[in-house]
């Protein structure tokens, strides 16, 4: 460190003084004073020389490290199945470790459908009161609200609410039987928030027809938390389980009843019809599964794991140690991004240290709007980030992915008659799933050809994230690519 200093000689600095190191000596020096000069410039420079040294290793140690690992970034809007795409890399590449994350997702699980519930209460009783005050016949809570949803497309009943009586009271009579829920999602939440003020926004919340999202604060390791905290409750009560998490399980279970009821209740359906809410187009959508996943011995299936829906926030890093043969001991480590608006410039820090980035589009977002800027088409939006990385110099020398994802959607859209050119305009071709992937296939690559500083190869694949066994084949062609150019990079092919 003082060898750095030492370059730099002959410098004055504002005193007139020599900046240089070591100092120039004072005027007027005792012989003593020159000795204990000397010993506490010899004494600092040992410490330095030992930083310094210490230093060197470390970097040393890094690089060793980082020989050999593979680093992929995870771009993508929220919602775009960043998160999703990981999961699948677990299961294919580590399926230990994702097994051993079991009771972490099924806490996320379990999250999901009180989530859900306690939306649909909440929805239902507030537009029933409002609708009670108002006698109005021709209110409807969600007036301006913009039409996502393929169901959306169908007109609307009238302007006369279904709200009856009997669903009134129904619904306030689930109110009281489902209450001890509202506990449940508090628990859980409480235990995959490494933070108090980032747990999720109040049971209550309602956002544009849909439940307010589950969010975790990335880079702090939710899951190593909840396994921390169990742990804790070994020790202290020779119990496998975290108690507070055994708890919300066992009140799940005894409501389990009243939620299946609910969910399949003709008029609860109809309620959520006449407020134009799709529960099944939601993400961490469980409720078709509630009799199997409120079940006190439920286990989460893979399936189930692939559909649970956490918000990412922040940057999380996931360190992969490959299971599968070919790869055995192989270090990957991903970088998965909160991709809403707010969370895009933290995204930058980590442009200059991967291998490659894998953005995901949904290519269901065609007729969506942000769930954080709703005069914005996700779509266009998706179009504009593309562009914007594509066009970032820090990323000249870093193999680009591309993944059009949200097929299954797409496709059951396009089925349903929802027309891709009325939202695209510039699409003329036919309305079905592999022409529409050709047009946005396409489009993307302009868009990359044309923003990119210098010539770079893009792979472009499209998936169904929640499907492990098309997503596989992706996988394998995907760690193929990234392989062959981390080997080019490396000089080793
Ligand atoms: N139907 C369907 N759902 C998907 C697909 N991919 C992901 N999902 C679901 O979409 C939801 C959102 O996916 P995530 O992976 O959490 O999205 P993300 O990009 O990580 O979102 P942020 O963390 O907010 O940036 C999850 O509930 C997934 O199960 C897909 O191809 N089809
Ligand atoms: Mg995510």
């Amino acid at each position: 460190m003082l060898g750095r200093f030492m370059q730099g000689k002959d410098t004055a600095g504002p005193d007139g003084r020599a900046s240089q190191w070591p100092p120039y000596p004072p005027p007027g020096e005792t012989d003593l004073e020159k000795v204990l000069r000397l010993e506490g410039e010899r004494e600092a420079k040992k410490v330095s020389d030992e930083i310094d040294h210490e230093l060197e290793m470390e970097r040393q140690t890094t690089r060793k490290k980082q020989k050999g690992e593979k680093r992929l970034l995870l771009l993508g809007q929220s919602e775009s199945g960043k998160s999703t795409l990981l999961k699948n890399f677990q299961l294919y590449f580590t399926p230990k470790a994702l097994r051993a994350e079991s009771d972490a997702w099924r806490a996320v699980i379990h999250l999901n459908l009180v989530h859900s519930v306690n939306f649909i209460i909440d929805l239902l009783i507030n537009t029933a009161a409002s609708n009670a005050a108002s006698n109005s016949t021709t209110y409807h809570p969600h007036g301006g609200r913009p039409r996502t949803s393929v169901e959306d497309d169908a007109p609307v009943a009238s302007g006369l609410s279904s709200h009856t009586p009997q669903l009134s009271s129904e619904i306030r009579r689930y109110k009281l039987s489902l209450s001890p829920l509202r506990q449940v999602e508090k628990i859980l939440a409480r235990q995959l928030s490494t933070d108090e003020a980032e747990s999720p926004s109040s049971p209550s919340s309602r956002f544009f027809g849909r439940p307010s999202e589950v969010v975790v604060r990335g880079g702090r390791g939710w899951k190593s938390l909840l396994r921390r905290k169990a742990q804790d409750g070994t020790q202290q009560q020779r119990s496998t389980a975290d108690p507070a998490l055994e708890n919300a399980r066992r009140i799940l279970d005894a409501c389990r009843g009243d939620i299946v009821a609910l969910w399949r209740s003709e008029s609860v359906q109809a309620g959520l019809r006449e407020e134009g809410v799709v529960m099944r187009e939601q993400s961490g959508f469980f409720l078709d599964q509630a009799e199997r996943v409120a079940n006190m011995s439920y286990e989460p299936t893979l399936d189930d794991i692939l559909r649970a829906r956490l918000e990412t926030l922040g940057v999380e890093e996931h360190r992969l140690v490959m299971e599968t043969t070919a790869e055995a001991g192989q270090h990957w480590v991903f970088f998965d991004v909160g991709g809403a608006r707010g969370q895009r410039a933290s995204w930058v820090p980590f442009f200059e240290d991967v291998h490659a980035i894998i953005f995901m589009c949904s290519t269901a977002g065609f007729n969506e709007v942000l769930q954080e800027d709703r005069g914005i088409n996700r779509l266009l939006d998706s179009f504009n980030l593309w562009k914007t990385i594509c066009s970032s110099k820090l990323l000249t020398s870093v193999q680009f992915i591309l993944l059009l994802n949200k097929t299954d959607i797409l496709d059951a859209r396009l089925k349903a008659g929802v027309k891709f050119s009325s939202y695209v305009k510039s699409y003329k071709d036919e309305n079905d799933l592999s022409h529409v992937l050709d047009y946005l296939r396409m489009k993307f690559a302009a868009m990359h050809h044309h923003h990119s500083p210098e010539r770079r190869a893009l792979h472009v694949h499209s998936t169904c994230a929640i499907n492990i066994h098309t997503t596989s084949t992706v996988l394998v062609q995907i760690r193929d690519t990234i392989l062959v150019n981390y080997l080019k990079a490396t000089e080793m092919l």
